[in-house]
């Protein structure tokens, strides 16, 4: 297609969503000019399907939840009276908590202000905060946040020192719906041992959001924690953002909680729209079907030609790879869907592997998301008339030209800037899509089957280490190899997980566990020291 083509191609398809100051244009995405009207009946089911869901049907069958996270930025739209006070008492508890923190009436026991936040959470209970804090955070905020996301002790370590004495100013909130997830109990266990070695009481530092009776939620009442927060069934993790999840890091951050909620809501609204022309979700949702034939063969590249949108990719890989990927549909057929998601952020990643996306293999369409707004004030030229914005846009439309003459799709999301409420929009517009793309392709976006098979194995392979730790202790100074020390506590087969265990204890001087022999599996020996 010439220029002048792609142009008109570009008008006739932009969908704009003028509240948020939104567009999506899809004219680098080589869909057949039937392909709309053929996909007509499949779309129509989806947006029936999401209206039943946005009217409190059980979305989530195997789990037997309604899914409401459309209901949190319009609480009125919720089917039940006691969900919207819910959700209106848990905003308004929001904002008066983090006023409270600001003006030091909650304060920490032994200083003045809490000035810092340390969030510990993982997957939907740790991704959308840090998208939100990462893309709206400046050096003036209220209070800066660290996270604790992962069970990683050296990770956790590093975050620690970095605080240091300002451990004391720092207010733990610790996120979980189910309220026991291993890495983020893990997490608090990490976090209280450090106020504890700064001779701190944790519990007058700490904050729970969860699901109510949860074992957080039981363990946060019981040691007299400063504040719990509820987090409810009918929301899932990954879509959990602006529920308390995201809300309460980000209001005590001191950013405009209001402003997200509007520009998620303004995008709803268009979002519903039953003219998928006009609706940037469903347009969105179609492309993905088009790109992958609805089968997802086509990986999502994110590039968000903007610093503060980085997360972006990380945030949308929970959200679309743990919605999508799926072994079987909800007639219970084997489909194996999903659509690959990740990308960083240009130009940077033109100096990457924008070579790949090319002339490599061609097994991705790519999503570029523009900014308008270079910086808020202070346009710096460096060369004449040019500045380093220019720049950024200059390297977008290169890239995206330079992709399309090699046969290569993208869509782009243009937005003002990145602010509340954009952020707020772009989270809505791609829950939607989500949502809307799942129907397309019949499977449940808001269950995740699969995490729970990672889960029970981890806890297999620790009732393991507790055998053999034991095992060795009875042994004492003898010296076994890993072969023996399986057969000894009945699990031979389990042999390479002893192995690993027992290089893992060995690695680590204050774990009582020292090798000898060779360096292969079979010479290596193990005793306690
Ligand atoms: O908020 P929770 O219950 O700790 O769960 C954290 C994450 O773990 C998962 O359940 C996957 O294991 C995600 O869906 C969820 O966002």
């Amino acid at each position: 297609m010439s220029e002048r083509e792609l142009w008109e191609r570009y008008q006739r398809y932009l969908c704009v969503v003028p509240s948020v100051g939104f567009t999506l244009d899809v004219s680098r995405m080589r869909f057949p000019a039937d392909f709309l009207d053929r996909m007509r009946p499949q779309m129509d089911k989806a947006f029936a399907d999401m209206e039943a869901l946005e009217k409190g049907a059980v979305a989530n069958p195997d789990e037997k939840r309604k899914v409401g996270h459309y209901w949190l930025r319009a609480p009125q739209t919720a089917p039940e009276p006691g969900l919207q006070k819910d959700i209106n008492d848990t905003v308004a508890a929001v904002h008066a908590f983090a006023a409270d923190v600001h003006a030091g009436k909650v304060k920490p026991q032994k200083a003045q202000r809490f000035t810092h936040l340390l969030l510990v959470g993982i997957g939907g209970s740790a991704l959308g905060p840090q998208l939100v804090a990462d893309a709206l955070g400046t050096h003036a905020d209220k209070m800066q946040v660290a996270f604790f996301d992962n069970t990683d002790p050296d990770g956790m370590d590093r975050v620690v020192a970095q605080l240091g004495d300002r451990l004391a100013e720092t207010l733990t909130l610790v996120i979980s719906k189910s309220g026991g997830t291993k890495e983020t109990s893990n997490g608090m266990l990490e976090a209280a041992r450090a106020y504890q070695a700064k001779g701190l009481d944790f519990s007058k530092h700490a904050v729970a959001v969860t699901g109510a009776g949860s074992e957080l939620d039981n363990h946060a009442r019981k040691q007299g924690w400063l504040r719990i927060f509820p987090m409810w069934d009918w929301v899932g993790g990954r879509t959990s953002v602006m529920s308390a999840v995201g809300l309460l890091p980000a209001r005590l951050q001191g950013l405009d909680i209001d402003g997200m909620l509007a520009g998620a809501r303004d995008m709803d609204v268009a979002t519903r729209q039953r003219d998928a022309l006009k609706n940037p979700a469903a347009l969105l949702a179609l492309m993905w079907h088009h790109a992958g034939g609805g089968r997802g063969t086509k990986d999502m590249v994110i590039l968000p030609y903007k610093d503060r949108l980085l997360l972006m990719s990380r945030y949308l890989q929970q959200l679309v790879m743990e919605s999508l990927g799926k072994e079987l549909d909800l007639d219970g057929k084997v489909v194996n869907q999903g659509i690959a998601v990740y990308g960083n952020k240009g130009s940077t990643d033109q100096h990457a592997y924008v070579q790949q996306l090319r002339e490599g293999v061609l097994n991705f369409f790519v999503t570029f998301i523009e900014v308008l707004k270079d910086r808020p004030s202070g346009a710096f030229e460096v060369e004449p008339g040019v500045t380093s914005g220019d720049y950024l846009l200059g390297f977008l439309l290169g890239t995206r030209r330079a992709l399309y003459e090699k046969g290569r799709e993208s869509i782009t999301l243009t937005v003002p800037d990145v602010s509340a409420r954009t952020v707020g929009a772009l989270i809505a517009l791609y829950e939607r899509a989500v949502g809307l793309y799942a129907s397309l392709v019949n499977i449940n976006a808001y269950h995740q089957p699969g995490v729970e098979a990672g889960k029970k194995a981890a806890g297999a392979v620790l009732d393991l280490q507790r055998k053999v730790t034991k095992r060795l202790g009875e042994a004492g100074t003898e010296a076994r190899s890993a072969e023996q020390l399986a057969a000894d506590i009945g699990l031979p087969d389990e042999v390479e997980t002893v192995f690993k265990v027992l290089e893992h204890l060995a690695a680590n001087p204050d774990r009582g566990v020292v090798r000898s022999g060779g360096p292969s599996p079979a010479e290596a020996r193990y005793r306690v020291k």
